[in-house]
């Protein structure tokens, strides 16, 4: 289990995460949501250890973070592929680096569940769409099969239709490979759908936490109240009710 317990992170000379406290089980799913400058991306950093939490510890199954191995999908697909090399080098680095071996079969399973033919992973980042550098970005996340994967506005890249149908594949995957799955999105219709948990962070400090069907059925304050009446009205929550 993830457990960030009260964590503080400073940037500079601000504090941009104040006394932040979170779980996620295995095969579970947290949306954390909030505003440009909220926190989101210093949470991730902190998760991934590469910011250091000046009061507060995260752990996974009460040990260090880093025993665990965080994988990161990124928010820019290609961005996250060295671009002179084949996707499947850029694929296989995680693997490569752990010194480990995955059989040709894992690979074809998962390749088969995100839609990505095998031969794609022979062209470069540029050489292939955005939705498929994005579901290739989620192939090198699994394939060493980590137990917690950050998202980090995963589908902003893609649209609309792509990113229903990649966030469904992402379900499917987590339900088969039982991942924690911490998904940094603007997208309320999106986390509702797909999450267990909502957390919407604001200015560094957590406003609400709280399963995400209550969430959007009963949000606690009035910035979480704005956020899902915003929701409706784009039309992005539906069939919540
Ligand atoms: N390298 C840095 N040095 C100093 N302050 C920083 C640095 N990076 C971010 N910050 C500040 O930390 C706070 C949190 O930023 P963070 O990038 O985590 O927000 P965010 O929610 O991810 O925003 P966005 O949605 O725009 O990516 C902001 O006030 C930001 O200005």
């Amino acid at each position: 289990m993830l457990s960030v317990d009260r964590v503080w992170v400073k940037r500079g000379n601000a504090t941009a995460l104040e006394d932040i406290s979170l779980s996620l089980l295995p095969g579970q799913t947290l949306a954390v949501i909030g505003e440009s400058g909220a926190g989101k991306s210093t949470l991730i950093g902190a998760i991934l250890g590469l910011l250091r939490p000046s009061k507060g510890e995260i752990t996974w199954d009460g040990g260090p973070i880093g025993a665990c191995r965080p994988a990161l999908v990124m928010q820019e697909p290609r961005a996250a592929f060295n671009p002179v090399l084949p996707l499947r080098q850029s694929v296989m680095e995680p693997i490569r680096a752990q010194k480990a071996r995955v059989p040709d079969e894992r690979i074809k399973r998962l390749c088969d569940g995100l839609e990505i033919p095998i031969d794609l992973l022979d062209r470069r980042p540029g050489e292939v769409s955005i939705g498929q550098a994005q579901r290739v970005g989620i192939l090198r996340a699994l394939i060493s099969a980590p137990p917690l994967i950050l998202f980090d506005e995963p589908l902003s890249a893609l649209d609309a239709v792509t990113q229903k149908h990649t966030g469904r594949l992402i379900s499917d995957l987590q339900r088969e490979e039982g991942f924690a799955a911490l998904i940094v999105t603007h997208d309320l219709g999106y986390a509702v759908a797909h999450a267990d948990d909502i957390a919407v962070l604001k200015s560094g400090r957590i406003e609400e936490v709280a399963p995400s069907r209550t969430f959007a059925l009963s949000p606690k304050t009035d910035y979480c109240r704005a956020l899902r009446d915003a929701a409706i009205a784009l039309g992005a929550l539906g069939a919540v009710g």
